[in-house]
């Protein structure tokens, strides 16, 4: 196993450079299409991931999925317990509200966070507890599911390029992936100790193929990238993006899902909303057939999504540790 990077925060250890922020304006028009494509790549090659401006979801939507999520994080306890996170029978889905934890044995989360699954699907794909979801303020679900359609339409205008600059056709990546979205609100007290374990999102990798982060436009959300943290600085009005581990297996190792972390900022709360992108349960979750041949042997396990999901669920935030396990050891 990698060893793990010291957590210290001193401002020196942080690299000047960082991922690039791509505007998608013209993205119809061919050439400035594959332009946008390059970017892309370059970016998943080297960082895993970019900000997006000129996304084309209305910024007045963005804000008020950050006021009503900002507004339930700040309602009472005994409201937010009220749908306390649990797992529904039969999908092992587990959505609702969750306390901040530092303890058990699998790492999970010193931040409270919100966990629910939205848009159009079975009952496989969303759980059975969907009515695990905020009733407060009353605008909550409607907003929120305007929210998660209109990204759901950008997720597959990136995936479309993405699959484009894997040399595929734009329907690729989108075949993969489910229009049944899990969307996790992290809210970050203040401190000025930023240290592991203490109000953070600690090291990890997405089990998505796509995931499309908003924020409340402070740091820091960090990457790592050859041993080092690097913050990316949030720019007003842009989404985050990254690839997930099912991209990393989907495309043959070619992107690779980097890990990241999620800090909190000294004086103010910090809302995060990340939206994954990802399989159906019953997906077969494999390197792309396409982008296999004789020089290019599969590198990655096939396995159901379901059962990649079960892992993720038993392990908890955990640096790269699943992705490596799904990786066909070469001897
Ligand atoms: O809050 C952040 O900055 C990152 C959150 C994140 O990585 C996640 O929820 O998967
Ligand atoms: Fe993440």
């Amino acid at each position: 196993m990698a060893p793990r990077i010291p957590m210290s925060m001193g401002g020196e250890s942080l690299a000047a450079e960082e991922p690039p922020v791509i505007d998608l304006s013209g993205i119809t028009k061919p050439e400035r299409r594959r332009e946008i494509g390059r970017s892309i790549s370059e970016a998943l090659e080297t960082w895993g991931f970019f900000q997006i401006t000129n996304h084309g979801v209305e910024e007045a939507l963005m804000k008020k999925t950050i006021e009503v999520f900002t507004e339930f994080f700040q309602s009472p306890d005994e409201e937010k317990l009220s749908i306390q996170r649990k797992i529904s029978g039969a999908s092992g889905i587990t959505q609702g509200y969750s306390r901040p934890r530092t303890d058990g044995p699998a790492l999970l989360n010193a931040t409270e966070f919100l966990y629910n699954v939205y848009g159009p699907g079975t009952k496989e794909e969303l759980g059975d507890n969907t009515d695990n979801r905020p009733s407060q303020p009353p605008s909550f679900r409607s907003t929120v599911e305007e929210y998660v359609e209109s990204v759901d339409g950008l997720a597959l205008a990136i995936l479309g390029l993405i699959s484009e600059s894997l040399g595929l056709p734009q329907t690729t990546l989108p075949m993969y992936t489910s229009r049944a979205h899990g969307v996790r609100a992290n809210y970050y007290q203040p401190t000025k100790d930023r240290v592991e374990k203490v109000f953070s999102v600690y090291p990890h990798t997405d089990p998505s193929v796509l995931t499309i982060l908003h924020t409340n436009d402070l740091p820091a959300t960090q990457v790592r990238k050859d041993d080092r943290w690097v913050q990316i600085s949030p720019v007003p009005g842009a989404f985050l993006v990254n690839v997930g581990d099912l991209t990393e297996i989907l495309s043959n190792g070619r992107y690779r899902s980097f890990e990241h972390r999620g800090l909190p900022h000294e004086t103010q709360h910090r809302l995060t909303i990340a939206t994954f992108i990802r399989p159906l349960p019953t997906t077969v979750v494999e390197p792309i057939p396409l982008l296999i041949d004789e020089s290019h042997p599969p590198l990655y396990k096939s396995q159901l999504y379901r059962s990649y999901l079960q892992g993720f669920i038993r392990k908890g935030l955990d640096s790269r540790s699943l992705i490596e396990a799904a990786k066909i050891s070469i001897v």
